[in-house]
């Protein structure tokens, strides 16, 4: 898959202390010491009864046999209830990670490039790290579980290996032997996980799609009239039977190698334990050590059949880790920190488009085509075309939001990917047919700014200049209500065309040099559209202004309409000079204006239509 990292275990765990001990250093204190009391406790508990026995056989006092037994016992309850005490308290921290961590993926989302946005596999990516660390028993909460277990069984592992080195090497490797054949078993099984990874997120992606619809007040309205829901329940349906599939197949494969490995420790268990039983009855070894050997076996083997199930559960966390990481460090190729400054936002320069051709995707077809066009300072230029053509597309790539596949994109001579992105934005105020509107006061929606930062005075003139101040200042609290019902009781909702104008405020307060109106005008009624046309050359002086509209005769007071076909110019003129030319452009007028007519056979009366 494209830009995935392959970090090791050693290089995630690095990532993981380097993040720990920046968004919450305690908790790397109280994994160290749960580990080293994790280990100490079976240790204790090991020798103890061999303790105890010894001072039996040993003829000792019974007070001292009683001091021994409350020390070590003490011991054992402090270290166990220290052991509750510091896991809990990791419980608690890692909610304190997760929160670090989702706030590094919030802001990934929310500075990162807009092509990346645009790129499904990025998405895909997102949707995976927001999942890792959703919740304490999410895949990045597990680490800490995983990587502390995995350092208390290593530490054991030694501590008992050195004890069963005592009495016999070869029993350390026998055991080894038969719990690392336990371990491939399992390994099968996560390769198996690595290759399926993929088709069982696509499943879960489209289920989540389907939920997530269903909620959807904006789909609402579609899903009833349109009769989706028998097509939203058939992919619901197909896919959560492949999920189901998947997870079959999982169990399946668990359960074949779960059966192996209670064979295999079964083999194991009986070979040691009849060696124990062997060297006591040869009196090789005492009651007390048969005793002490005993738990040390058991012991050894749940700590090597432990350490190696977990190596199994950090590879499995590794790759999720892995994805996080790809994520986190998507490339970003606009430049922020060092790029140039783009000068005045007082009055825009020239822009222009050399020889641009762009596509969505690598493998598909040009959605601009060798696309040269230049704008100069102030001038309006109206964008028309068929659906598809690429206008909303030539726009994105004006405003910098993606990047050219060929060419390039120029703003005062300097090729735009020179420029500090972030500030490239500040030049333009764009009116978009998606949007996005924040649960704030209409104010702040306008200003794009805090109450307390907003300029009062040019609010209300750029409302105005949009044509909602009437219905703003009629509202009980006026600029101060709160936009989005669903997010505030006492909330305000706007009509389509209430919300275009809203836009439009929002679009003029910026005061940007450059203007950007992509159907601005399509939900407007036809007095407030006449309005616009009316005073745009009032409103947008001085400004270069892009506007596009599939209504023609709306273009005219454009300096310039370029009309585009297949991503290219296909024509390009004044209104006048375009339907003189009896060209696409006129056919387009002709079939529009032919409904605005009183004789429908008639000549198009070109400046009333
Ligand atoms: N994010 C995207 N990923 C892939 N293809 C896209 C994406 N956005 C647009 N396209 C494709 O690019 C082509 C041009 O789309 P664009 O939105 O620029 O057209 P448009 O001229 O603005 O259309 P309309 O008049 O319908 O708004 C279309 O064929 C569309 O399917």
């Amino acid at each position: 898959m494209e830009q995935e990292k392959k970090y090791s275990f050693h290089q995630n765990l690095a990532y993981c202390v380097r993040s720990t001990r920046k968004g919450c250093p305690k908790l790397l204190f109280f994994c160290l010491l749960v580990i080293l009391v994790n280990c100490l406790v079976p240790v204790v508990t090991a020798f103890l009864p061999k303790v105890v026995i010894e001072q039996i056989t040993d003829g000792k006092p019974l007070r001292q046999l009683l001091l021994v037994t409350a020390c070590l016992t003490g011991a054992l309850a402090l270290l166990g209830g220290l052991q509750k005490y510091m896991n809990q308290l990791i419980y608690w921290n890692k909610f304190t990670m997760n929160t670090f961590f989702l706030r590094l993926i919030t802001r990934k989302g929310l500075t990162t490039d807009y092509r990346n946005q645009e790129n499904e596999h990025f998405r895909k990516l997102q949707s995976e790290s927001f999942g890792s660390c959703n919740g304490n028993f999410s895949y990045y909460a597990q680490t800490y579980d995983a990587v502390v277990l995995f350092f208390s069984n290593l530490l054991g592992f030694l501590a008992f290996a050195g004890i069963l080195f005592t009495l016999h090497p070869l029993l350390i490797l026998f055991l080894c032997l038969t719990t690392l054949v336990s371990f491939f078993l399992n390994r099968r099984i996560n390769k198996w996980i690595e290759g399926t990874v993929g088709e069982k997120s696509g499943y879960e992606q489209r289920l989540r799609y389907v939920t997530e619809a269903s909620d959807d007040l904006r789909a609402a309205k579609d899903i009833r009239l349109y009769r989706m829901v028998d097509w939203l329940n058939g992919i619901y349906d197909k896919n959560l039977k492949g999920l189901l599939g998947w997870y079959r197949s999982y169990t399946a494969k668990l359960f074949g190698v779960s059966a192996a490995d209670s064979a295999l420790g079964f083999l194991r268990e009986a070979v040691t334990y009849a060696f124990l039983l062997y060297l006591a009855l040869e009196g090789k070894i005492s009651v007390a050590e048969f005793v002490l050997y005993f738990n040390v076996v058991a012991g050894f083997s749940a700590w090597l059949g432990s350490l190696l199930g977990q190596i199994t559960d950090l590879q499995r966390l590794n790759q999720a880790m892995n994805r996080f990481r790809s994520y986190l460090e998507y490339p970003e190729t606009y430049r922020r920190e060092g790029g140039k400054p783009v000068g005045s936002l007082d009055s825009p320069e020239r822009i222009e488009l050399k020889d641009v051709s762009f596509r969505y995707d690598a493998e598909g077809e040009d959605v601009i085509h060798h696309f040269s066009l230049a704008l100069e300072p102030g001038e309006h230029l109206a964008v028309v075309g068929l659906n598809g053509a690429g206008k909303t597309t030539l726009v994105k790539l004006l405003c910098g939001l993606t990047e050219p596949t060929e060419g390039t994109v120029t703003y005062n001579g300097t090729d735009i990917r020179e420029y500090n992105r972030e500030e490239y934005y500040r030049l333009f105020g764009a009116v978009f047919q998606d949007y996005s509107l924040l649960p704030v006061t209409i104010e702040e929606i306008v200003a794009e700014e805090e109450e307390l930062n907003v300029d009062h005075e040019r609010v209300e003139t750029c409302l105005k200049q949009a044509g909602l101040w009437e219905k703003v200042s009629s509202l009980p609290e006026g600029v101060k209500s709160k936009y989005n019902r669903a997010f505030w009781d006492d909330g305000i909702n706007l009509s389509g065309g209430e919300t275009q104008k809203l836009l439009l405020a929002r679009a003029l307060y910026r005061n940007a040099p450059v203007i950007v109106l992509d159907e601005p005008t399509a939900a407007l009624d036809p007095v407030s559209e006449n309005r616009l046309y009316e005073t745009y050359d009032e409103v947008m002086q001085g400004k270069t202004t892009i506007f596009i509209s599939h209504r023609l005769a709306s273009t005219r007071f454009c300096h310039r309409i370029v009309l585009i076909d297949h991503g290219q110019i296909a024509e390009e003129g004044t209104h006048e000079e375009l339907l003189a030319k009896k060209g696409s452009y006129y056919e387009l007028f002709e079939t529009q204006a032919k409904y605005y007519r009183e004789n429908p056979e008639g000549e198009v009366d070109h400046d009333e239509a």
